[in-house]
């Protein structure tokens, strides 16, 4: 069978036709049965023993687990609480295995594909994860884009739609999914479908979900499970874990692996777990949950520990030595031979994920869009930048600069070096604020898609750096705008801007800063907190507080990593390079002496004039520009090297927070 006629066959799992044999689907939502079931793939996992740790002593969590699923099968994974269940699912979907020690095989019809398996299955997980911006449909197209890049535009919009039919997400397809706790959200069996449809679009073989019910009502975990049912009905492999289901949601599922204390104590068809438990002298009573009596009769009961757990041994056992363990092994003697097939749909599922590109444009489409439709957070960034521009315009309020009517004096020069040096702390911060809390808050987002291999890290850590790209340019733009005009800087092109390349070189560097302590920060409260202890040293080394030749020694590398630095002297240079202040001279003689002392550097910018007639006013002397920036240690022919540093520096914190970034998402980390 050729590959598009297996795809063929995979997209046409859902159609119209109802298999008469099964029982009715009413409370699904809508998958119908297949006229050609899919040829479907069977899971084995053999004497899977799972270590780890705890008070540092070893503890053995899965004791020998071995079992099989079939395709068209859907099997609840069963046990009380801390029985096993997740470890076994994390261990077969090779997902959250960090820090434990397998052993034991797990094959897809006979082949062993490791971390491949996210390839050729879909994990539900039990934490629904949106981007709550996004609406139903376009959280749809974005996985489909990457999920399904080699099919057209018209075959991915196609799949879409027909998942959004199937999950019965007609009614909320274009509400946007929301946020819980911070937005109005659609509802959790909606979230739940949305979950499900995401996976389903690319119709997997083999579908692992954990816990599918838990927050739903009755109606809503009995839909679920039976969408389930009817996803397996056409061919799939389903396996549920599943925690106290009702009788009607019981009767559902096909096959129950039930665990206790790290062992299966039985695997088998669900009907016949009863007979089982008649058999190991536990039976069920009439009328009584089936599911109710397996979980309480393998559970550790309180007060009666030791009691239990040599009834659960016993009931290990009597599995052991039952027919149901040998038709388990029985079962998996089949599937030895590998199936090449397998190996097939990796290669074409890898071949259907997106490049490079689709996925950097993907990426950055949903960025954007949820920086638009965040509307508060995005009018929180502008009235910060503007309100920050407005006060600090205020305190240094001054008239512009005008060589004849209004110089600069002495004061004015104190205020405005205080007022390049407030615009450069407040733009530091505001800047470093704004994408501090980027990773925290995308953790989970990130680290299901980055892991389930939507797309490379670098890709989403490029995207996450290039969406804040316009408002990077846009703001300082805005915020020099206003400073210029409240403060009155000196009022040249030249200087506006190498003050707006100055500007935004610092909020390159200081959103790369921002970035690698996002990166360090495992939650957004940690980011907070370690955010100003972290800034506060490039501030202080960055030559306002100390002068350059008094930074200690062990402290210099500071000063060369802090934007403050550079960009400050940029600042003061571009202010400062063109223009001067007058300097009222109360005694003659002593203008006389400066203006001797200084070489002749005491001129007004006109044309040199009697001193005590310099740019309108009495009694002064002109004092050029490069007289402030001497007072700093300032040079004019730094500007350029400043710039090249900043550069450096915004590259360079960048490529340490991906680095950091790249350490936490490392395989060993699934
Ligand atoms: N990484 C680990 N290191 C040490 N012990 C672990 C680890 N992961 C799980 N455990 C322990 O293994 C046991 C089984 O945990 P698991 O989460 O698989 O149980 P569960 O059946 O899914 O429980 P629940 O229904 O409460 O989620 C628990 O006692 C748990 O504390």
């Amino acid at each position: 069978m050729g590959r598009d006629d297996q795809n063929e066959m995979k997209v046409g799992t859902v159609n119209n036709g109802f298999d008469a044999d099964e029982k009715s689907n009413e409370t699904s939502f809508g998958i119908e049965n297949s006229k050609s079931k899919k040829s479907g793939v069977q899971l084995d996992w053999k004497d899977l023993t799972v270590t780890g740790s705890e008070n540092e002593q070893p503890k053995t969590i899965l004791h020998s687990v071995s079992g099989c699923a079939k395709p068209g099968t859907l099997m609840a994974i069963m046990g009380s609480s801390g029985a096993g269940k997740s470890t076994l699912m994390n261990t077969l979907t090779r997902r959250n295995i960090n820090g434990l020690t397998i052993e034991g095989k797990v094959e897809v019809s006979g082949v062993s594909l490791g971390e491949d398996i996210s390839h050729i299955s879909a994990y539900i997980q039990q934490n629904d994860v949106f981007i709550g911006a996004l609406t139903v449909e376009e959280h749809l197209r974005f996985h489909a884009r990457l999920k399904l890049s080699k099919k057209s535009i018209k075959f991915q919009t196609e799949k879409v739609l027909e998942v959004i039919r199937i999950m019965g997400l007609q009614k909320c397809a274009q509400t946007v999914i929301g946020t819980p706790g911070l937005s109005k959200t659609i509802s959790g069996g909606e979230m739940k479908r949305l979950s499900i449809a995401s996976e389903i679009l690319v119709d997997p073989p083999i579908i692992f979900a954990d816990e599918p019910t838990s927050g739903l009502d009755s109606y809503l975990a009995s839909a679920v499970c039976q969408t389930l049912k009817d996803l397996a009905r056409n061919g799939t492999t389903v396996l549920c874990t599943i925690h106290q289901p009702s009788s009607e949601i019981f009767d559902i599922f096909d096959t129950l692996l039930l665990l206790s204390m790290g062992r299966c104590v039985f695997l088998g068809p669900k009907n016949e777990a009863k007979k089982f438990f008649e058999s190991t002298g536990n039976p069920c009573r009439e009328n009584y949950n089936p599911a109710d009596h397996y979980i309480w009769e393998t559970s550790v009961l309180e007060g009666k520990e030791e009691l239990s757990r040599n009834k659960i041994l016993k009931i290990w056992d009597s599995f052991n030595a039952s027919d149901w363990k040998k038709e388990v092994a029985a079962g998996q003697v089949e599937s030895i031979k590998s199936d090449p097939m397998v190996t097939d749909v990796v290669d074409e599922a890898k071949a259907n994920k997106a490049n490079w590109f689709v996925s950097f444009y993907m990426l950055l489409w949903r960025a954007l869009i949820s920086q638009y439709r965040d509307k508060s957070t995005a009018g929180m960034k502008f009235g910060q930048n503007i309100g920050t521009a407005i006060i600090v315009g205020l305190v240094y309020l001054r008239i512009p600069w005008n060589a004849n009517e209004n110089p600069y004096d002495k004061t004015d020069v104190f205020n405005i070096n205080g007022a390049i040096f407030s615009a450069v702390c407040s733009f530091s911060f505001a800047y470093l604020f704004l994408v501090v809390f980027s990773f925290p808050r995308m953790k989970v987002v990130l680290r299901r898609e980055y892991y389930d291999g939507l797309y490379p890290l670098f890709i989403a850590f490029l995207t996450e750096s290039a969406a804040g790209l316009p408002f990077l340019f846009a703001m300082p733009f805005l915020f020099l705008g206003i400073q210029y005009c409240m403060i009155g800087l000196f009022p040249s092109w030249s200087a506006f801007w190498a003050m707006y390349l100055t500007c935004i070189m610092i909020a390159l560097s200081a959103t790369g800063y921002g970035y690698m302590i996002s990166a360090l920060a495992p939650t957004i409260e940690a980011a907070n907190a370690i955010a100003p202890p972290l800034m506060v040293p490039l501030l202080l080394f960055g030559g306002f507080f100390l002068q350059s030749d008094s930074v200690p020694p062990w402290f210099i590398w500071l000063k060369y990593i802090s934007w403050f630095y550079y960009g400050a002297e940029n600042l003061y240079v571009a202010q400062w390079r063109e223009g001067g202040y007058c300097m009222e001279i109360s005694n003659p003689i002593q203008g006389f002496f400066q203006k001797f002392a200084r070489n002749g550097s005491a001129t007004c910018p006109d044309g040199p004039t009697s001193f005590d007639d310099c740019c309108g006013i009495e009694n002064s002397v002109f004092v050029e520009g490069s007289v402030v920036l001497e007072g700093f240690s300032y040079k004019e022919e730094y500007f350029w090297r400043n710039i090249g540093c900043l550069t450096c520096l915004a590259v360079g914190f960048r490529l340490v927070a991906y680095f950091i970034l790249a350490f936490k998402f490392r395989a060993a980390n699934r």
